[in-house]
């Protein structure tokens, strides 16, 4: 599972190191941050969408457009998987994150 994640990475590093004619993801690296960054909103918000509407195959379409467009992102930012694990790995070290209740949480 992980692999599909590094086989992204790599597809999309490999784009940016060799631009392609017809290439989405070249697009996106010409048209730069703003336009990297649109799309990961919009597809974020179109995830929502789905997810309310209960459609399971819709959900993991839009899903799989966030997390293209995440790693995109990514790249563009310098993040990579690898510190992304890293980071969760710390977390997994801990348990009991439930941050002290208040009342005031009580309807959220
Ligand atoms: N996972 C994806 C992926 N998910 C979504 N998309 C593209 O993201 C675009 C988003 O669609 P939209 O309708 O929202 O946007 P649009 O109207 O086409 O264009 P804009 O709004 O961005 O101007 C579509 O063109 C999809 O094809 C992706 N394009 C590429 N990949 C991966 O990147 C690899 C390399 O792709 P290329 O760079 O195109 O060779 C592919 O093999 C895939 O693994």
């Amino acid at each position: 599972m992980m692999n599909s994640f590094e086989q992204m990475e790599a597809v999309i590093a490999q784009r940016r190191a060799e631009p392609q004619e017809g290439s989405y993801t070249c697009y996106l690296f010409e048209k730069g941050i703003d336009k990297i960054l649109k799309k990961v909103g919009e597809e974020c918000a179109e995830t929502i969408i789905a997810a309310k509407n209960g459609d399971k195959a819709e959900l993991v379409g839009e899903i799989n457009d966030v997390f293209y467009h995440m790693m995109v992102m990514m790249n563009e930012c310098g993040v990579t998987m690898e510190d992304v694990c890293k980071e969760m790995d710390i977390r997994a070290q801990k348990i009991g994150n439930l941050k002290k209740f208040h009342v005031s949480d009580h309807n959220t």
